[in-house]
């Protein structure tokens, strides 16, 4: 049997939400993460430090009582009223790691996002003092563009003039869907990267739309075309240390995604450095997984490499065809498949 062992992982944008369900996802990230960038759109969402550390006391009474424990990186959530004392307080704390940048609407929780970036350059110009990396949901929002452009818009309109803008920012363009991402990341300066799902590897919009519509495949930024997918496996596969591990492991309950207006994200959680194994497998880059997964984040955000390591098998075994969370049930990616690789 083939086996893999790699330095421990650490997940670089996960969603864990919140009450009955992150006993499930806390559980889940638990299982071989050593760290986790946790994300904050809750509703409401985690404005400031006491919000943020609140959320992480409930994180980690959720934490599994026996076994690895995965250690949890909060974020704040920007909104038109965050201060530059919110971003002070935030980088001066050994709790938060980052803060996000979701445009209005852009996707789940967003509601209460940035509606204009231009007026939130005080707040940025403070992380660039300060050091706190800005994580990006990089789509324009406007009815007129069209949805699978939105990535591609956002970078020429929004990110180049933040680049510009803040030379030394440390900016990471979270799970990236596009060629266009891919280029203009590689392209930048080092404080730039890029996080890249295990299911934008895996799928294009064919496995989304063609021959019916599954929901369950549904995320957003939304699957696109197979060119832009083979971009993101060259992104991963190609030893840069610009693009790392981020699953944007996204849990809602089945009935709200199998419903006439479906949530956007897809649950991926429960075997998540499976996927991804697969995905570099597939790409006969199975020798780049370990930096990827495990060297490049940490690197990036200036934390130590987790020390001890995990073992992988390759082992057929069927995905759980559903999960519970909380007091719902989720089909998580893939569920009833096979997957090709299994934890020891
Ligand atoms: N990716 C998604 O489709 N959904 C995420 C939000 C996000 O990461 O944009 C969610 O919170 O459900
Ligand atoms: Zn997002
Ligand atoms: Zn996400």
């Amino acid at each position: 049997m083939q086996t893999l062992e790699i330095t421990r992982p650490d997940d670089w944008h996960i969603h864990l939400r919140d009450g009955d369900a992150l006993p499930h996802t806390v559980a889940d990230a638990s299982r071989y993460f050593g760290r986790a960038i946790v994300m904050p759109n809750l509703t409401p969402p985690v404005r400031n430090l006491i919000e943020a550390n609140a959320y992480r006391q409930r994180i980690i009474q959720a934490l599994p009582t026996s076994g690895h424990q995965v250690t949890p990186l909060m974020v704040l959530y920007l909104t038109d009223n965050t201060t530059e004392a919110d971003i002070a307080d935030a980088a001066a704390s050994d709790t938060v790691f980052a803060a996000k940048l979701y445009p209005a609407g852009a996707t789940t929780n967003s509601d209460s996002g940035v509606t204009s970036i231009e007026k939130l350059y005080p707040v940025i110009a403070a992380m660039e003092k300060y050091g706190l990396p800005l994580l990006v949901h990089g789509e324009v929002t406007d009815a007129d563009i069209d949805i699978f452009d939105r990535e591609a818009r956002f970078i020429e309109r929004h990110l180049t003039p933040i680049a510009t803008n803040f030379p030394d920012l440390k900016m990471v363009l979270e799970h990236i869907t596009t060629a266009d991402a891919a280029q203009f990341v590689s392209g930048a300066s080092a404080n730039i990267a890029a996080t890249i799902t295990a299911h934008h590897m895996l799928y294009n919009r064919n496995h989304m739309l063609a021959g019916g519509i599954r929901p369950h495949y549904y995320c957003l930024p939304i699957l696109k075309r197979n060119t832009h997918q083979q971009a993101l496996i060259n992104a991963a596969t190609s030893g840069s240390p610009k693009f790392f591990l981020g699953t944007d492991s996204a849990p809602h309950a089945r009935h709200r995604k199998e419903t006439d207006c479906g949530c956007a994200g897809c649950y991926t959680a429960y075997a998540a450095i499976e996927l991804y194994a697969e995905a570099f497998e597939a790409a006969d880059k199975l020798d780049k997984l370990e930096a990827f997964a495990s060297f490049y984040g940490p690197d990036f955000y200036g934390l130590p490499r987790n020390s001890d390591t995990i073992i992988l098998h390759k082992n057929s075994w069927t995905a759980p065809e559903q999960l519970p969370l909380g007091s719902d049930t989720i089909y998580p990616l893939r569920g009833g498949e096979q997957l090709q690789w299994q934890l020891a």
